[in-house]
């Protein structure tokens, strides 16, 4: 996608560890696709994210493909490789890398949470990150919104709808037996129950 309709295409990133993917993650990146007018969002899981390497992180392919099934409705949406496929920790700067070799005449938006941008500054090389894309940082319940920092021409704040959802509370209530139908969509509910993640026995 090199230039849609004479113009410079503009292309999401939503960068996150996904496991599971929820609609949080999925109304942030539609809210962000549609403020920015993005021609397309890819998703693109973590392989190995090293500021959570005190916890254990479902396999790569089950969080890449439940992404899949999370996106597959919706036209703008894609999912990349880019970060489970290469080796080691995951840093954003390879990230970005990646896409940009993929897409050289892209303008990327890199999408993410109040929590993620209050930590980018202990980022690999962040300052070579800002070069690479404009960060789009969104409203999260119980995660104050701040950039203070942060390069002003670098940062969008967005306030997108409250959803109170994480991962790590998807998980929880899996273990315990608790659904999450409408918390993620229904093709991960299933996903979830057929391949029996996040369950304690
Ligand atoms: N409910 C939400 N609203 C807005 N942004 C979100 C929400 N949940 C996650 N994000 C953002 O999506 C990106 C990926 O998040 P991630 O995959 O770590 O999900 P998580 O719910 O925070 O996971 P965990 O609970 O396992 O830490 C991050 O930028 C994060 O801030
Ligand atoms: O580049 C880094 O050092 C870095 C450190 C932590 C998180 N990130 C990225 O931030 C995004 C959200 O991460 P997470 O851990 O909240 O799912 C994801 O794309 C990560 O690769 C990047």
């Amino acid at each position: 996608m090199a230039e849609v309709a004479g113009r410079r295409a503009r292309v999401g990133v939503m960068g996150g560890t996904f496991d599971p993917i929820h609609n949080g993650h999925l109304v942030a990146a539609s809210e962000v696709q549609q403020k920015f007018d993005l021609d397309e969002v890819i998703f693109v899981p973590t392989g190995m994210p090293w500021m959570k390497s005190d916890s254990v992180v479902t396999e790569g392919e089950h969080r890449y493909l439940m992404t899949v099934i999370a996106t597959a409705a919706n036209p703008r949406f894609t999912v990349s490789r880019v970060d489970i496929d290469r080796t080691g920790p995951t840093y954003t700067i390879d990230t970005l890398r990646d896409i940009h070799a993929a897409r050289p005449n892209a303008d990327i938006f890199f999408i993410s949470g109040a929590d993620a941008i209050a930590q980018i500054l202990d980022w690999k090389d962040v300052e070579q990150v800002w070069p690479l894309a404009h960060f789009v940082a969104v409203t999260r319940p119980g995660h104050p919104l701040t950039i203070s920092g942060l390069p002003e021409q670098g940062v969008s704040l967005l306030e997108v709808p409250a959803l109170a959802i994480s991962s790590t509370d998807c998980r929880n209530r899996v273990s315990r037996g608790f659904p999450v139908w409408y918390l993620v969509p229904d093709g991960v509910v299933q996903y979830i129950s057929k391949h029996h993640l996040y369950r304690s026995i």
